[in-house]
């Protein structure tokens, strides 16, 4: 199948990526959240985030302008019907997921393909909830999505090969490599990346180390680009959370129980970058280490 056209649902830090890159690949994008407010802070950041691409000679600005137009946004998740390739990204929760697959289903072309960027949820259990388990797979992009390489790609039970060689043909366009893995809770990436935050978050709360030491721990010791206090805050802390419940709830093994401070932080409403505060306070002009 030759896709042309992707909706994406969900405007928030990867709902925008995903338009963003794919709208710079030549598709035209529909984009769609709740909110106007979203949309418009959605095309804000892409406008900005493809300003500084121009700044720094990574693309035209004849890219960027081609790209932005490319870009169609709609508060009627419905409108994204006639789109070739749907993209869910909206928040990591499944009964917000399956609501919005259920609410589409009766206005898709038979030949759309259904994806769902989920850090963690069963590909084969949202699938079933479809008319169309055969052409629905996880089409999971890292964060920020117009930099990092790696396209997770997860089959469910059902998926058939024209789907996924066609998502694999988006992500070959996209110029990013595709990674295959089975539909097990938290894939690939989060099954390794998120016991490890996991982990960070408990060395903390036994006060082994604080926030900074943490980080620089394994920023300067293990040579990761963000400690993993600073990278669970970049991802969402209500992410993190929900991933790390995925994983215990799935595998039935006590290694995957979430940190009972993540969880405060959560409740909090402290959730990382998005909402100013999380393992530090961004509300000034330097991130502060919030213990
Ligand atoms: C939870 C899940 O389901 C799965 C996941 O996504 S897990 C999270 C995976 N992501 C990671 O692990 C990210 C780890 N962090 C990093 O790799 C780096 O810190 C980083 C790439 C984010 C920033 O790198 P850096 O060297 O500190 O910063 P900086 O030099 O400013 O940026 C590097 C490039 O990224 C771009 N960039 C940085 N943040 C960006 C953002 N939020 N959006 C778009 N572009 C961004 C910059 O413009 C710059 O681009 P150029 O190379 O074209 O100049
Ligand atoms: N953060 C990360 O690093 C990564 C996240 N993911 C996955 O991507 C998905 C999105 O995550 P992320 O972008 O970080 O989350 P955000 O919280 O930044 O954005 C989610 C967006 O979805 C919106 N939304 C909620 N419900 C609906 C709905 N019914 N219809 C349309 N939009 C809706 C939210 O609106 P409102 O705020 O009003 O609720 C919000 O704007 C999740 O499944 C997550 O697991 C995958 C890879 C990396």
């Amino acid at each position: 199948m030759d896709i042309q056209t992707i909706g994406v649902v969900g405007a928030g830090q990867m709902g925008n990526g995903i338009a963003h890159v794919m709208a710079l690949a030549g598709y035209e994008v529909l984009l769609t959240d709740v909110s106007q407010d979203a949309l418009d802070a959605a095309m804000e950041i892409m406008h900005r985030n493809l300003d500084r691409q121009v700044s720094r000679e990574k693309i035209s600005q004849g890219d960027m302008d081609d790209a932005l137009g490319r870009i169609g946004t709609t508060l009627k998740l419905t409108d994204l019907g006639r789109t070739d390739l749907v993209i869910e990204a909206a928040t990591e929760r499944e009964t917000v997921k399956q609501a919005i697959f259920e609410d589409l289903l009766p206005h898709l072309k038979p030949d759309t393909i259904l994806t769902s960027n989920t850090s963690s949820i069963s590909i084969t259990r949202l699938a079933s909830r479809t008319d169309r388990p055969e052409k629905f797979m996880g089409f999971h992009f890292m964060n920020p999505v117009p930099v990092m390489q790696l396209v997770e790609l997860i089959r469910g039970i059902a998926t058939d090969t024209e789907t996924y060689d066609a998502c694999l043909k988006v992500v070959d366009n996209l110029g990013k490599t595709a990674a295959s893995a089975e539909d097990f809770p938290g894939f690939i990436v989060n099954r390794i990346l998120m016991p490890m935050i996991n982990e960070a978050v408990y060395t903390l709360y036994e006060g082994v180390g604080n926030v900074r030491s943490i980080d620089q721990s394994m920023k300067l010791g293990a040579n990761h680009p963000m400690g993993p206090l600073e990278l669970a805050d970049f991802i969402g802390l209500d992410t993190c959370l929900a991933i790390m419940n995925v994983l215990h709830d799935g595998l039935a093994d006590t290694k995957y129980r979430p940190c009972p401070l993540l969880t405060k932080y959560v409740e909090a409403g402290w959730l990382g970058r998005k909402t100013g505060r999380g393992f530090y306070d961004y509300r000034g002009d330097t991130p502060v280490p919030t213990r």
